[in-house]
């Protein structure tokens, strides 16, 4: 099994990270809670620096370091870019002292009782922080994202993921708790817990296909494919894409073969003709529908706006070999027609939210709701019985009296109204509601953008608010024409896409994406170390197949409970296994 002992990280070329103590950092409040451990906002005390520091759960590995883990830290290590989160260091606790201060005392020396994984230290990733996660931030009551916004926000996601392929790591877990938003803006692809370097063939060595949240798993993974390329996270990403835009999750299912159901229902069902090599996939002839089915994107989704269904249509292409690169989807009319895309400088402060803090605030809710409702009962069933006549002494007739002695039900406040359309989350609405309606399922579900998180699918409705175009004025670079493409095709040569669309680099457009094909490069300007914009005007772990550990299936926008289908933790399984 390959896992490193505790304190052999070999982390080559950084010999300080794990030198210190995380004794440097102050804890503020917990931001999340994932598969690995806690994550905390904390304060540098010698800086005042505010950074998030994510534990690594040593608990349930029996076998030191956990590979998950350590191929975290060492892909992280290797991407830099301004769209991809930052690990600053690696710094570590002698008996967990942090979690001490943080959940109070357990020994007098902060280290833990003994037997098994005792008296061991804990180590931190020490990230920059980040205000938001996307899920957070879509479930701010009243949230409404614009379409600059969403363009703004899916061209970062495109970028630092086109800048992860062509530095040969697929991140295999996009979904919105993993895209982590700043307040000025900027986004960032983070949790690399599932992430792994590839190769055009892998040596010839299988790759696990149990990876990816489950609504966001594209079909060659839940058809079986161990043969996979950059472009399963594009299908995760064209899932981002329709549920900002329609307000919800598009394919929530509950199971895998629901998954594929639900996917095949929307893209139509797959054959030879157009997607080659299907046929051979492991689970094929299995969950092949009796009858073929048709593809309905353009139906379902035609209340979008031309080029975004065209992209869309292009993020969703059942063929992995068909479907759209980042570079290319970056290259699509969406980025480049009115309204484009906003600075990240420009879009609006929000209070932090994290997607750990605003399901806990529901939580919170939901429970008053159910104390309210309970307490209006029971002064209810008291007012009644107050009112019946004293010879029934409670145990009257079975009929109801005849006088109206019930008043209406207790009104129960529904949840914070949700954005991108219509109605409060409350309860389940009834079929035909569309957006912000229905509630996760219990143990919450991952949920949309600003909408109904993880109710059944609905039928799919209103149309986001269209923003405010925003024209970058005449004569500013942002309006150049453009040349002809001349990206390289494929991966990992993608090439540097400096010149968007065509343009020779640092042209054009000013944009300029990931960079030139010599596996990790330095960040600077000039390349997608530093980002251009437009100037546009504001408006788990367990061996799997491929000899590796992963977690997979795990939460959506929502963190569905561990053990749900949803979260499908191979960290769990292996727990189970052993
Ligand atoms: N650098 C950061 N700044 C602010 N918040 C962060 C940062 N890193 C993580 N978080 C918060 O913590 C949550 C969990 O982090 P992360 O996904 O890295 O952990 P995980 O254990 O891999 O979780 P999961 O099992 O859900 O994938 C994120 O969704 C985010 O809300």
């Amino acid at each position: 099994m390959a896992v490193a002992g505790p304190g052999q990280l070999n982390l080559d070329e950084t010999p300080n990270w794990g030198s210190r103590s995380v004794d440097c950092f102050e804890k503020i409040e917990q931001i999340g809670e994932g598969t690995y451990g806690q994550v905390y906002m904390a304060k540098e005390k010698a800086t005042g620096e505010i950074v998030a520091l994510k534990k690594v759960r040593m608990d349930n590995e029996k076998e030191g370091f956990p590979i998950t883990a350590i191929r975290e830290i060492k892909i992280l290590k290797k991407l830099k870019h301004a769209n991809v989160i930052k690990l600053k260091e690696i710094v570590t606790s002698r008996g967990d002292k942090m979690e001490n201060d943080f959940l109070g005392p357990e020994k007098e020396d902060g280290a833990k009782p003994v037997d098994d994984n005792k008296f061991k230290g804990s180590i931190y990733m020490v990230f920059e922080y980040m205000d938001h996660d996307l899920t957070g931030l879509s479930d701010r009551p009243g949230m409404r994202f614009t379409v600059p916004q969403i363009k703004c926000y899916m061209k970062q996601l495109l970028t630092g993921l086109h800048y992860c392929h062509i530095n040969q790591v697929l991140h295999r877990d996009i979904k919105g708790s993993n895209l982590l938003i700043d307040n000025n803006g900027n986004l960032k692809l983070a949790d690399f817990g599932l992430a792994r370097s590839f190769t055009n063939d892998n040596n010839g060595q299988p790759l696990t296909n149990r990876v990816i949240t489950l609504w966001y798993r594209p079909p060659e993974l839940l058809m079986g494919s161990t043969r996979y390329s950059p472009a399963v996270d594009m299908w995760s990403v064209g899932c981002i894409f329709a549920e900002l835009l329609h307000g919800k999750p598009i394919l929530p299912g509950r199971t895998e073969i629901e998954q594929l159901t639900k996917i095949f229902e929307l893209c139509g069902s797959p054959d030879e003709s157009i997607w080659p090599g299907v046929s051979k996939l492991t689970y094929f002839h299995k969950f092949k529908p009796e009858r073929p089915m048709k593809r309905r994107v353009k139906d379902v989704f035609k209340h979008f706006d031309r080029n975004a269904l065209e992209l869309l249509e292009r993020m969703l292409t059942l063929d992995p070999a068909q479907r759209v690169t980042a570079k290319d989807a970056l290259d699509g009319e969406y980025f480049w027609v009115d309204p484009l895309p906003c600075l990240p400088s420009s879009l609006p402060k929000y209070e932090a939210s994290h997607e750990f803090q605003t399901k806990k605030k529901r939580q919170q809710q939901r429970q008053q709701q159910e104390e309210l409702a309970k307490r209006q009962k029971t002064q209810h069933q008291q007012a009644h019985h107050q009112r019946l006549p004293v010879a029934q002494g409670g145990h009257g007739p079975r009929s109801a009296p005849s006088q109206p002695s019930h008043g209406p039900p207790p009104a129960i406040p529904s949840g914070p109204g949700h954005h991108y359309g219509a109605g409060a989350r409350g309860p389940g609405g009834p079929p035909g509601r569309h957006l912000n309606q229905g509630r996760p399922p219990a143990g919450g579900n991952p949920g949309g953008y600003g909408a109904n998180r993880g109710g059944p699918a609905g039928p799919y409705g209103i149309p986001p608010p269209q923003g405010g175009g925003y024209t970058a004025p005449p004569g500013m670079p942002g309006q150049a024409g453009r040349a002809p493409g001349t990206y390289g095709a494929g991966y990992p040569q993608g090439g540097g896409y400096g010149g968007g669309r065509g343009l020779p680099m640092g042209s054009g457009r000013g944009q300029q994406y990931g960079m030139p094909n010599s596996g990790v490069l330095p960040q600077g300007p000039g390349n997608f170390g530093g980002q251009q914009y437009m100037p546009q005007q504001p408006p788990n772990s367990y061996i799997d197949v491929d000899g590796q550990y992963a977690r997979a299936n795990h939460s959506g926008f929502g963190a569905p409970p561990p053990g749900s289908p949803h979260r499908g933790d191979y960290r769990q399984q292996q727990q189970q296994q052993r």
